[in-house]
C-alpha cells in the first residue's frame, strides 16, 4: 500500500516582503502570496491530486489562508483540517520582528547566517532547527505519518523551517544537509511512501 504525503510552505507572507524575521507572529498573504498559493494549488489540480483524505496546518494565518486557496481549488474545501501549533514557523525569539538586513548590520553577517542556517545554534530566546524538529516531530509522527502509512492522501501547509522538520525525518538527513534546503513558497512537494516508510516517489510540483 502507498500513501501519499504533499508538503506545501505557504506563500509569501507580509513581512517574507517586508525582509522581517517572522517565527511565530501572524501576517497575512501578500497578493504574490495568494498568486503562489493559487499557482502551487493548480499544479496539484493538473497532475490530479485532487482526493486528499484530510488535511494539516498550522496555527498561523498564513499556512492556513494557503491551505484555503489549495483546497477551494482542487475542490476539497469539505475534508478534515486540523490546525495545530506544532506545525507553526520555528519561533525566531527576540530577532522576531526585526528587519534581517538591519539584524545583520547588528550582529554581524556571520551571526545572523548561524542563527538562520546552523541547525542547532537557537537565536537570543528562540528555536533552532533542532528544537523546532523536536516539537513538529513527535506530532507528525504520532497524528500525520501513520495515515499516510495506511495508504491515506494527506496534505500538510506549513512552514519553512516546520516542512524541513518533517523533509529531515522522512528523507533521513542530518541536521547539515536539511538547514541548507531551500523552500519555495506555495510549491508542493509531493512523496509517495509505502508501508514501511521508503518514499517511492518525489516530486516538486513547480510550475513552468
Ligand atoms: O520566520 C521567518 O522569518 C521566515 O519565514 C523563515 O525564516 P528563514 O528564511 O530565516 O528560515
Amino acid at each position: 500500500m502507498v500513501g501519499t504525503l504533499v508538503l506545501t510552505r505557504h506563500g509569501q507572507s507580509e513581512w517574507n516582503k517586508l525582509n522581517l524575521f517572522t517565527g511565530w507572529k501572524d501576517p497575512q498573504l501578500t497578493e504574490l502570496g495568494r498568486e503562489e498559493a493559487l499557482k502551487g494549488a493548480q499544479e496539484l489540480k493538473k497532475a490530479g491530486y485532487t482526493d486528499f483524505d484530510e488535511a494539516f496546518t498550522s496555527d498561523l494565518t498564513r499556512a492556513q489562508t494557503t491551505l484555503g486557496i489549495q483546497l477551494k481549488e482542487i475542490g476539497q474545501e469539505g475534508i478534515p483540517v486540523t490546525k495545530k501549533q506544532a506545525l507553526n514557523e520555528r519561533d525566531y525569539g527576540e530577532l522576531t520582528g526585526l528587519n534581517k538586513d538591519d539584524a545583520r548590520k547588528k550582529w554581524g553577517e556571520e551571526q545572523v547566517h548561524i542563527w538562520r542556517r546552523s541547525y542547532d545554534v537557537p537565536p537570543p530566546g528562540g528555536e533552532s532547527l533542532e528544537l523546532t524538529a523536536k516539537r513538529v516531530l513527535p506530532y507528525f509522527d504520532e497524528a500525520i505519518l501513520p495515515k499516510v502509512l495506511d495508504g491515506k492522501k494527506i496534505l500538510v501547509t506549513a512552514h519553512g523551517n516546520s516542512l524541513r522538520s518533517i523533509i529531515m525525518s522522512l528523507e533521513k538527513m542530518t541536521g547539515e544537509e536539511i538547514v541548507n534546503t531551500e523552500l519555495a513558497t506555495g510549491v508542493p512537494i509531493v512523496y509517495k511512501i509505502d508501508s514501511d516508510g521508503k518514499i517511492v516517489e518525489k516530486k516538486i510540483l513547480e510550475s513552468q
